[in-house]
């Protein structure tokens, strides 16, 4: 499926957080708040989108209902003089559901489920117990892209490192990769933020952050 919409989609994750820091695994936890990194990545965001997007621009602000998106955001806003109250925030834009991983260390894990992680791609080799795999990521992403088409104009959306990747490689239309049962698009540094526009992805500013998992 490709994106039928006519503006300009702006993607990004939000800045790094607390767990990111410390290496454990949030998931869809509600809230774990930005370290000082983490507002340092949203304020560079937030500069770069008012570069290229200049004041107060008309735009659709939308974040994943988890507080460190809605932290990112309100940093950004700032930047584009824009109303963090205007945004909308949706559940089906959260991270992956990590279960039972939810809040261990990457590095317990390891030592526990050896290959639990696909370290060239950044993803996981298996779906957490309890929790989520990128085909239902693909699912809740491509129903919110069906319910939003007729946004006007140009979106910003702040999501997470697996989702946002899954949403890229949904509006871009990439092949599902068997092993992922999902289309999921190239990782990047965490502060980082792609357009899309007509299924086409440029990425327009690089964050200086980690990339999705271990995070
Ligand atoms: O939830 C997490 O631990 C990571 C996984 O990539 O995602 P994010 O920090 O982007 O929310």
């Amino acid at each position: 499926m490709t994106n039928q919409r006519k503006g300009r989609d702006f993607i990004a994750r939000h800045g790094e957080t607390v767990f990111n820091l410390a290496r454990r695994m949030q998931g869809d936890h509600p809230h774990t708040p930005l370290t000082r990194a983490g507002f340092a990545q949203a304020d560079a965001m937030g500069a770069a989108l008012r570069e290229i997007l200049g004041p107060r621009p008309k735009l659709t602000l939308w974040s994943s209902s988890a507080g460190r998106a809605l932290q990112t955001l309100a940093v950004i806003a700032e930047h584009l003089e824009l109303d963090w109250h205007q945004a909308r925030r949706d559940d089906r834009l959260v991270e992956i559901g990590m279960g039972e991983w939810s809040g261990r260390y990457y590095a317990d894990l390891m030592a526990e489920v050896p290959g639990f992680l696909d370290l060239e791609h950044g993803l996981y080799t298996r779906p957490p117990p309890g929790g989520e795999w990128y085909d239902g990521i693909a699912a809740r992403v491509s129903s919110w892209l069906a319910d939003t088409d007729d946004d006007p104009g140009d979106r910003l959306v702040i999501m997470h490192g697996m989702s946002s990747r899954v949403l890229r490689g949904v509006m871009t239309g990439l092949p599902v990769q068997p092993r992922f049962a999902a289309p999921v698009a190239p990782d990047l540094p965490q502060g980082s933020i792609v357009r899309i526009e007509h299924g086409v992805e440029t990425v327009v500013h690089i964050g200086t952050g980690r990339g999705a998992a271990p995070a």
